[in-house]
């Protein structure tokens, strides 16, 4: 697959640390580009989907003090796929520990999927700490948007073929519920049953998440580690209709964010966080500022999503 030639180059962290944020939970972190720069955190997807050094090359390391987390349970975050004491709530307070932690004042937020829910949450709970958000393929997590990707009659009408094997792992007369079937296996004794739908579930999801399937992108759902840590967290997150007290929660509270500077960037042709969340975000927030990607999928690696985000990045420099 081709790399968006709007990344700015492969950089090296200059600094990395885990940091316990609980009596279970220690937090992997990475700092680069510009230690007196201006910071930026990225927030990854999934829930569980961890951080990788491309996600450092969003912004100028010249500007930028860029700082990449592993939220609880992904990536390098430790116990691995932990999902006790691992919910929304506990994800916005770990980035306020982080922020007091690297004695940041305040700092741009960028996330995309789950990683815009994050960012919408904790920009609600914390706007004071919040200079500008960037946003990509809006989740919001609400049981319309879940429906339309994990059960069946949404998305499985437009990726028929990997509908199949998402549903491989799962018998019939449970079908009609796949997140709870799934979050049953997910969180059961049998490891094999575990290892097995952690593969079909994150198979799923990396084969519908760009316009071309990346084999890249879908490789990373046959390692275990990986998988089991995306399909677990992200399961038992939609199991748990996202910790939230309504359905429609992130909505409800936009006028606390209204102020902030932001983009949201939309693939037209999202099937994972279809359009439709991003259009209702849009027009509670007509401040922020909005666009469909033409030719784009899910993933952040779209070339014209690339570019827009990497422009974003750049039109926040000079707060
Ligand atoms: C609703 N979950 C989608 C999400 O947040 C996500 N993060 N990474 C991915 C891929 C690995 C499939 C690109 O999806």
């Amino acid at each position: 697959m081709p790399e968006s030639p709007a990344l700015y180059p492969k950089l090296e962290n200059y600094d990395s640390g885990f940091l316990p944020v609980s009596d279970i939970h220690t937090l992997y972190y990475e700092q680069s580009g510009n230690p007196q720069g201006k910071p930026v955190i990225y927030l990854h997807g999934g829930p569980g989907g961890g951080v990788s050094a491309h996600d450092r090359r969003y912004f100028d390391p010249e500007v930028y003090r860029i700082i990449l987390l592993d939220q609880r349970g992904a990536g390098k975050s430790t116990p691995t796929a932990c999902l006790e004491d691992n919910t929304t709530w506990a994800l916005v307070s770990d980035i306020e520990k982080l922020r007091e932690h690297l004695k940041i004042e305040k700092w741009v937020v960028f996330g995309g999927s789950w990683g815009s829910t994050l960012s919408l949450v904790y920009a609600q709970e914390h706007p004071d700490r919040v200079k500008a958000l960037i946003l990509r393929g809006i989740f919001m997590l609400r049981q319309s948007e879940l429906k339309w990707f994990y059960e069946h009659g949404g998305a499985s009408n437009i990726f028929p073929d990997a509908w199949d094997e998402y549903v491989k792992p799962i018998p019939e007369n449970e079908r009609h519920n796949f997140i709870a079937a799934y979050h049953k296996r997910l969180t059961g004794d049998n490891e094999e049953e575990r290892i097995k739908c952690a593969k079909a579930w994150s198979t799923w999801e990396c084969s519908t998440s760009k316009l071309y399937v990346d084999p890249v992108e879908v490789a990373k759902a046959s390692e275990d580690i990986w998988a089991l840590a995306f399909a677990r967290i992200e399961c038992h997150y939609f199991f748990n209709k996202g910790f939230f007290k309504t359905d429609a929660h992130i909505l409800e509270n936009v006028d606390k964010i209204r102020h902030i500077p932001a983009t949201i960037v939309q693939g037209r042709y999202d099937v994972v966080c279809p359009a439709t969340s991003a259009w209702d975000l849009h027009k509670v927030w007509p401040e922020a500022k909005f666009e469909f990607m033409a030719d784009a999928g899910h993933s952040a690696k779209e070339l014209a999503t690339t570019a827009r985000l990497v422009q974003a990045a750049d039109e926040y420099k000079s707060l």
